[in-house]
């Protein structure tokens, strides 16, 4: 399973934004977002309909141009990505961009053209262990399936970065619980274990995963950062075991606290990190009184907490 321990550095990010601001006609829709993701992460976007999570991941892959702020993809501007850089990317839009007229394996087969390092194999096993009927022209592909064939076409090429927009959103409990297995939960991703290619060289990619997701369950199981949007701003962007240690949602009713000191807040609660928290403890005397309590809080049991804290 790809988790947090294959990070690899956090000085090397696959992905930065700064300051990035963009409008669809002067309706700001992205508002200062700023990122940083560390390769190896797997990170699990997270936010209410609407609050710019599909706009965010096509202004971070070059398909929307940000009205202010820069996204760099591998140190390089987003904007100004080569083949080698594209090369080096898996994106799969919310509504799959197909061939209608093609089959499964015909995808699979020309779209392997483009990329030096196409794993036609891999790509072949995994369509087949995802079930996809091989010989069907998408235009006869169900929703899901298509969603599937996305996927896989976005993978196969061995990308160090994936970036991934609701892409289970049309599957079934059961597909789905293979298809992120699939994808996450092995010894090593998939594509790493075709039993042909046990002498790869390359034994031990890891690539940079951004997934946009609303099945809350599922990402928590295969995250080791979340980033949490709202109205257009990253909320919160941290490691998830982090979250889950130092994080408390409180009731306004028991602890007052200054806006300034929360990660967010609603009308009865408040988001804090405990660790900043302590970090203010010098400069907020009325802290200092309830400090044992707020550590004392429950932990929150699930990222559904957050998305109901932040979004009530
Ligand atoms: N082409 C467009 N023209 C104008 N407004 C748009 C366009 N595409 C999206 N929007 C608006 O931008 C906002 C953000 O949309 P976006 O699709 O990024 O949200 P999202 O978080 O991905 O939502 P969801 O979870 O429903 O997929 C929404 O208010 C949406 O109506």
């Amino acid at each position: 399973m790809q988790t947090k321990t294959s990070v690899q550095s956090k000085n090397k990010y696959a992905v930065t934004c700064d300051h990035l601001h963009f409008s669809y006609n002067f309706k700001p829709i992205l508002q200062d977002v700023n990122l940083a993701i560390p390769q190896g992460a797997v990170v699990g976007l997270i936010g209410a309909n609407g609050c710019g999570k599909s706009t965010l991941l096509r202004c971070l892959v070059g398909l929307h141009i940000p009205q202010q702020g820069q996204v760099h993809l591998f140190d390089t501007p987003a904007l100004e990505m080569n083949d080698s850089v594209r090369e080096r990317l898996g994106f799969v839009a919310q509504s799959a961009d197909l061939f209608p007229w093609l089959t499964v394996e015909k995808h699979i087969k020309m779209i392997g053209q483009a990329y030096p390092k196409w794993r036609e194999r891999r790509a072949l096993e995994l369509a087949l262990r995802l079930r996809l009927p091989m010989g069907r022209e998408v235009s006869q592909l169900s929703g899901g399936d298509q969603q599937k064939l996305a996927v896989v076409l976005a993978l196969a090429h061995q990308p160090d970065l994936i970036i991934l927009d609701e892409p289970v959103s049309s599957l079934d409990p059961i597909t789905r619980r293979d298809f992120m297995r699939s994808l996450f939960q092995d010894e090593r991703p998939f594509f790493t274990e075709s039993v042909d290619e046990k002498n790869d060289s390359n034994t031990d990619y890891a690539p940079t995963i951004l997934i946009s997701s609303h099945l809350l369950s599922d990402l928590e199981r295969v995250v080791s950062h979340v980033a949490f949007m709202r109205d257009g701003r990253i909320q919160l962007f941290e490691e998830w075991d982090a979250v889950l240690e130092f994080v408390r949602i409180l009731p306004k009713s028991q602890f007052n606290l200054p806006t300034a000191l929360c990660i967010a807040d609603n009308k009865e609660q408040m988001i804090v990190d405990i660790r900043s928290l302590k970090n203010n403890l010098a400069k907020n005397t009325s802290l200092v009184r309830h400090i044992e309590d707020i550590i004392a809080a429950p932990c929150i049991n699930g990222l559904d907490d957050i998305f109901i804290a932040l979004n009530s």
